[in-house]
């Protein structure tokens, strides 16, 4: 996980807090994780980030340092806790944003776990590209999306957001993941809004056949040998289940794009992330199928063919 992925906004007032320990103190470890970042060639904001996220600290206070003076620094955590958690980034490369429960994507504060994928900053665009590609999202009537493979919610949580008289439906087949996207829907009160269901894709759903205006994922898609070289972060500690997207990484896909078709209704949006290679392959996939037009190919900010959408006939 890049650097690219933390953001200085802290979680610090949304956690348990009440530790203390001496700003001198706070401030050795602070020097010491920084070395230790560069000696494992691991991006040192890392542990300026940790430490935000571990404390009321602002950005002017890192830059000045002048926390070093202060007799107290209240931390979400004791002191020695932090040190064991960066020991994990440093030995284990545990991805940093496990070890603060916590990462930032678009305007939400997103609590994780291992149990979910870290959510990446090219999937906040799937958002801006539901609007802007759906010739039903602006209509102020009641309407249905779902979120295919939820994981943390955080799709879940941006369409919510961004449509306001949608209700999201949103889908997973971890349990575990289930319960974090429950758990960030209800700190940003939307509840109401999102409806989650246990089970494999569209599944969960026969109730919204030919009802949905919108469909977004970001489905494993990864070919499962590609999973297994990846770096130490990713393969070792992200599950493999929001990973691993069979032989040629396009299992999922293939699904999401024979069911689609059953559950859109006419104008409905079919709206996914994949890696860089896949698109032409699902574009074929989409016109193969015969239900679908207005099939495209999207970019992420890095020039990279990322995404493909496509409306139900
Ligand atoms: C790449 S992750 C995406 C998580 C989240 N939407 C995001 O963008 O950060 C894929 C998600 O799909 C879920 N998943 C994998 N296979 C599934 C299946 N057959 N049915 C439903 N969900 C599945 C995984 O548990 C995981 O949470």
């Amino acid at each position: 996980m890049s650097d690219a992925n933390l953001d200085p906004r802290s979680s610090f007032s949304t956690q348990k807090r009440g530790f203390f320990a001496s700003g001198q103190a706070v401030w050795q470890w602070w020097q010491e994780a920084q070395g230790a970042a560069i000696a494992a060639n691991i991006p040192v904001e890392e542990a300026t980030w940790l430490l935000q996220q571990s404390s009321a600290l602002s950005n002017l206070d890192m830059r000045l340092e002048r926390f070093k003076d202060q007799p107290q620094i209240e931390l979400v955590m004791p002191l020695e806790e932090l040190v064991q958690r960066w020991q994990q980034r440093i030995q284990q490369h545990t991805p940093v944003q496990y070890l603060a429960g916590t990462t930032p994507w678009r305007n939400f504060q997103l609590t994780v776990s291992s149990a979910v994928l870290i959510p990446r900053p090219e999937t906040e665009l799937l958002i801006d590209l539901a609007l802007r590609l759906s010739p039903l999202a602006s209509c102020p009537s009641p309407s249905h999306w779902t979120d295919l493979g939820t994981g943390s919610g955080a799709i879940a949580l941006g369409l919510a957001t961004a449509l306001p008289h949608a209700t999201i439906h949103a889908v997973d087949c971890s349990h575990e993941a289930l319960a974090i996207a429950q758990f960030n829907a209800q700190a940003y009160r939307l509840t109401e809004r999102i409806q989650f269901y246990h089970g494999v894709w569209f599944e969960p759903l026969a109730h919204l056949q030919g009802c949905l205006d919108g469909m977004v994922s970001n489905p494993p898609y990864i070919p499962s040998q590609m999973v297994l070289e990846l770096e130490p972060e990713v393969t070792q500690h992200e599950p493999h289940l929001a990973l691993d997207g069979g032989s040629d990484g396009l299992d999922c896909i293939r699904h999401l794009v024979a069911d689609a078709p059953d559950y859109l209704r006419s104008g409905g949006i079919w709206l996914i992330e994949l890696m860089m290679g896949q698109a032409a392959s699902v574009v074929d996939l989409l016109w193969a199928n015969g239900n679908y037009r207005d099939v495209q190919i999207h970019q992420d900010l890095a020039g990279i063919e990322r995404f493909v959408s496509a409306l139900r006939i």
